[in-house]
């Protein structure tokens, strides 16, 4: 699915937010999405996911104007996992990652083989097979997080939206989730704190600064040394071996 952005500009309680956001992303593509901390990245993405519906009409999915898909449609074709997902009620992980088939349920009694085949498949490719009767408020934080990502992989989607997924993971979680990531036949949009994670497994990275984007494309034109000093204020040495990055920095003056 190919999503478009075009002058987009959010105001919230006063304050211009996001400014003149025109993007095109590809079907399929993996975009990173990055910036400093209050640089408009969730709000981006809230956008994006329909939740900021004022703002829907400068988004198109396949060239149809967001506000003009219904609800359901839009639930069916995108998943979005916000950074502090949360869910109502005592329910299992199991319980949980079947909600991700509400959208293409008909009825109370409608549950299918495919319904089944998506949530196994969500469970076993987040490993949460041995948690799957585990309740909510049981689970640690980066098991949460692995199970809000299945309910959403179990929605089976053609847009996935993602805020920050891997800042509870351990490191063996991130890579698999990344991994994982670069095999959907879908378009991802992933919001980023860890630039070797943005580099080695986007296939494209928009970067935000107060609300503005000041730079998109491929890994290297984006995470220039010059860029990362820009926006982040550090010094980056950004390597690049076997086509891997290896991006590391410094602070641009050491703290007295
Ligand atoms: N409901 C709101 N009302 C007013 N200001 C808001 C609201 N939501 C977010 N903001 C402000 O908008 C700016 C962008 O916030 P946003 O959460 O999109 O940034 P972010 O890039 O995701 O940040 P982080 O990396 O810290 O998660 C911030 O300055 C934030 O304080």
């Amino acid at each position: 699915m190919t999503i478009s952005l075009r002058e987009l500009q959010v105001t919230l309680q006063s304050r211009k937010v996001l400014q003149d956001i025109n993007l095109e992303l590809g079907s399929g593509e993996i975009v990173g999405l990055l910036g400093p901390n209050g640089s408009g990245k969730s709000t981006l993405l809230r956008c994006l996911a329909g939740l900021i519906p004022r703002h829907a009409h400068h988004i198109q999915f396949d060239g149809t104007p967001l506000n003009k898909i219904s609800v359901r449609d839009r639930a069916k074709q995108l998943a979005f996992v916000p950074q502090h997902a949360g869910v109502d009620g005592d329910l299992s992980v199991e319980q949980i990652v079947r909600l991700g088939r509400t959208p293409h349920r008909r009825g109370l009694f409608g549950w299918s083989e495919s319904d089944n085949q998506a949530v196994e498949n969500a469970i076993h490719q987040m490993k949460l097979s041995a948690l799957r009767h585990r309740l909510w408020r049981q689970l640690s934080g980066g098991e949460r997080q692995r199970c809000q990502i299945a309910r959403a992989l179990a929605q089976q989607p053609r847009v996935l939206i993602l805020d920050e997924p891997t800042n509870h993971l351990d490191i063996e979680h991130q890579l698999e989730l990344m991994t994982l990531i670069t095999r959907l036949p879908i378009t991802v949009v992933v919001a980023l704190h860890d630039l070797n994670l943005a580099a080695n497994y986007c296939h494209r990275l928009v970067l935000l600064k107060s609300g503005k984007v000041i730079a998109s494309g491929p890994p290297d034109t984006v995470l220039t040394p010059n860029m990362i000093e820009n926006a982040w204020h550090v010094q980056a040495n950004v390597m690049k071996q076997d086509e891997t990055f290896n991006i590391r920095y410094a602070m641009r003056q050491p703290i007295a």
